[in-house]
């Protein structure tokens, strides 16, 4: 549905993006990861047309007027509702757009729909700007950090918006928020200094990749367990996280032969254990620093 090929975009002599094959498949939800400056807003902005590669090859599959793209920081003429803006950008898109009743609902702002915009907080803005982007029933919708502003709760509700598009539409949003990405996407596409340096499902990324460790919970005997751990050879490091012991092992079979009888040694009481998962951001970070 999205592929570039050899994408290269220079600011002057600096490679913004230097050789980027990308890959988003139709229906999908696609993250795109990396630090600042690694060159999303850029690759965003070439995909929907908004800048132009130096070279490389874009195709992007999908009728021009149905592709979407939503700024971190959306700006909209402050007399309007937001319910105008909305249905403004209902009537632009044409039929089959959305109802707008429906979207507003759905993006938490029922209650502020009848206010002028002018008075939106940074949060309400972006949500705004994801309503005014899915009433049009996009193809594809391009996302520039759709809940960088936005509490958890809200977070939890347009990655929860975002999730519903799977299948209807093909969905592209960068982030900061690893979590939010490891969540809801379909794939990942990890840029550093405008290299694609990874591209594939979470699984794929996390093979190989994440250190294993164990959780341990304990009701007594952390500071027995923790020395007692410490001195195990299959024992990589020992880190308290509140009220739990993270073991990172040199294999998970280490920790399944011989973590039970340490905690039994140290006379601990066990509430629960096991293998923690592997976070991406443990990966992001192994991958970009
Ligand atoms: N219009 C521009 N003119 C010159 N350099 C630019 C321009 N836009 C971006 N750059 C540079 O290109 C590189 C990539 O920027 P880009 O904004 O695409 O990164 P990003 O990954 O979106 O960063 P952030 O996470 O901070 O938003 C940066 O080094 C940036 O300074």
């Amino acid at each position: 549905m999205v592929e570039t090929a050899a994408l290269v975009k220079r600011y002057g002599s600096h490679a913004a993006l230097d050789g980027v094959d990308l890959a988003v498949p139709a229906g999908s939800i696609y993250g795109l990861v990396g630090p600042n400056g690694a060159g999303k807003t850029t690759l965003l902005g070439i995909l929907s047309g908004l800048r132009r590669p130096t070279s490389g090859i874009v195709r992007v599959d999908a009728v021009p007027g149905r592709v979407v793209t939503l700024p971190d920081t959306p700006r909209f003429d402050s007399w309007l509702t937001g319910r105008e803006v909305v249905a403004l950008a209902a009537h632009l898109a044409g039929p089959p757009a959305g109802n707008v009743d429906a979207v507003l609902v759905e993006t938490g702002l029922a209650d502020a729909a009848d206010r002028r915009v002018g008075g939106y907080s940074r949060g309400m803005l972006q949500r705004l700007g994801l309503a005014a982007s899915v009433v049009g029933e996009p193809e594809l919708l391009l996302l520039d950090e759709p809940a960088s502003a936005l509490d958890p709760a809200g977070r939890r509700e347009v990655l929860d918006l975002i999730a519903r598009l799977r299948g209807h539409a093909t969905v592209v949003f960068s982030s900061h928020i690893l979590a939010d990405v490891q969540e809801v996407c379909d794939r990942i596409g990890i840029l550093r200094d405008g290299r694609l340096i990874f591209q594939g499902t979470l699984d794929e990324l996390l093979v190989g990749r994440a250190t294993p460790a164990y959780r341990v919970r304990l009701r007594t005997g952390q500071d027995r367990a923790e020395a007692l751990l410490r001195r195990q050879a299959w024992v990589t490091s020992v880190r308290i996280d509140g009220n739990d012991l993270v073991v990172g092992v040199g294999t998970l079979d280490d920790a399944e032969s011989h973590l039970a009888g340490v905690l039994a040694e140290a006379a601990a009481k066990v509430v629960g254990f096991g293998p923690q998962d592997a976070h991406l951001e443990d990966v992001f970070l192994e991958l970009t620093t």
